[in-house]
């Protein structure tokens, strides 16, 4: 298969993760003969800093014009710290995700066995968790009307859905549970908010097209709540963006780290694959960032184009990766000399040479006689 992939690394530890899930792309077309094609293009603050534009036309006419993007991380501190700043490197991302009509964040969170022990949450409460986030991505407080008053001293975000912006993510969750457990947990504040009502009151409404699904509703502060007490509980998880968006990074200390949860955005005619978190600024360049939740989302890419078995061993060698503690220090209490780009050559090499003894591939990468 052809595919022309663009990649936007983005800011922080962005670049450094991405090059890692390019690695690993190449490996696989190598590998099952495909050939994968990646341009590059700035977005966040790189780009805010070379165009003053946080999403440079240029950037958005390469995303429109290729088959899939691979999305880095964005953010700066000099933004962060600087509430005045009228020119964002988030608003880079959000307008990316509204342009290219990516109402669909999947967000999968699952508790790795070889990592139980890894998350401070119990093990038996963890082990065997795997659920699917659907967050509704391009609707919502992000992208309502914001007001901030002439004196400075009060401030207004709105928040608006539409049947429709419900109804189409609605859709992709219940299909998704019908391959899945049949289970879809509709995540909300309909005790306070009227958007929350009106997603109530619709995807009840659609429920009834999946008689093989069951719909339960929680509210989003119980949600939090249950996700740390019962993850065990959830299959999917349908939500909107602020409430998907919290929720998401409070799933990830189910997995043990951040660093594992991949992403994928989808829209009706283009889909980028992002990890969950962010720029992690504090770690730029220090190569201690986990390059594995963009990994993953590269195997959602392949995926995403039906090469499910080359999806399947990006994902083997991440588990052996795990299982052999080839990780980086936020999941590595053993070594502590694992870099962010020594685990993209693991996976990559391993993909290369599924079948080679561990040993040669610990001997080759960490320079050590045995890690075993
Ligand atoms: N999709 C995106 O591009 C996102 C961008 N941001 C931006 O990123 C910047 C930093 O935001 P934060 O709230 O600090 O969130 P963050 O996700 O960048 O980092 C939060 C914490 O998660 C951990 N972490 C994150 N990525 C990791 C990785 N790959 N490996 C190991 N540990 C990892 C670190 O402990 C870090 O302190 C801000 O400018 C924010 O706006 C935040 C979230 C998503
Ligand atoms: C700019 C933010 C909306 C990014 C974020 O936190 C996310 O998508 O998870
Ligand atoms: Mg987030």
């Amino acid at each position: 298969m052809k595919l022309n992939i663009a990649v936007l690394p983005g800011d922080g530890i962005g670049p450094e993760v991405t090059e890692q899930a390019i690695k690993v792309l190449k490996a696989i077309a190598l590998e099952f003969d495909h050939t994968f094609l990646f341009k590059e293009a700035a977005v966040g603050a790189v780009a805010i800093d070379k165009y003053n534009n946080p999403l440079p036309d240029n950037t958005l006419d390469l995303c429109k014009s290729s088959d899939a993007i691979l999305f880095g991380a964005i953010g700066h501190p000099k933004y962060d710290n600087d509430p005045s700043a009228k020119i964002r490197p988030e608003q880079g991302l959000l307008k990316l995700r509204k342009e290219l009509g990516l109402f669909a964040n999947v967000r999968p969170v699952k508790a790795y066995d070889t990592l139980l022990n890894k998350s401070p949450l119990k093990k038996n409460i963890i082990e065997g968790t795997d659920i699917s986030i659907y967050r509704e991505l391009t609707g919502g407080i992000y992208f309502g009307k914001k007001h901030l008053s002439e004196d400075g001293n009060a401030a207004s975000d709105l928040c608006e859905y539409s049947r429709e912006e419900i109804e189409r993510i609605a859709h992709l969750a219940f299909k998704a549970a019908q391959d899945r457990n049949k289970k879809v947990t509709l995540v909300d504040k309909a005790n306070v908010l009227e958007t929350s009502r009106l997603w109530r009151k619709v995807v009840t409404e659609l429920a009834s097209q999946y008689p093989d699904v069951l719909l339960d509703f929680l509210f989003v502060d119980n949600a939090a709540m249950q996700m740390i007490l019962n993850p065990k509980q959830f299959d999917v998880i349908l939500t909107e963006n602020l409430f998907g968006d919290v929720i998401s990074d409070e799933a990830s200390v189910i997995g043990g780290s951040i660093g594992l949860l991949a992403s994928a955005s989808i829209g009706e005619k283009h889909a980028m694959f992002e990890p969950i978190h962010g720029s992690y600024p504090q770690a730029t360049g220090k190569g201690i960032a986990n390059p594995v939740a963009s990994i993953l989302s590269a195997a959602m890419l392949l995926e995403h184009f039906h090469l499910h078995e080359e999806a399947d061993l990006v994902k083997e060698a991440v588990d052996k990766s795990l299982k052999l503690n080839v990780t980086t220090p936020d999941l590595n209490t053993k070594y502590d000399n694992i870099s962010t780009s020594k685990v993209g050559d693991f996976i990559a090499d391993f993909i290369s040479n599924p079948k080679d003894s561990n040993l040669n591939f610990t001997n080759i990468h960490l320079g050590q006689s045995t890690i075993i």
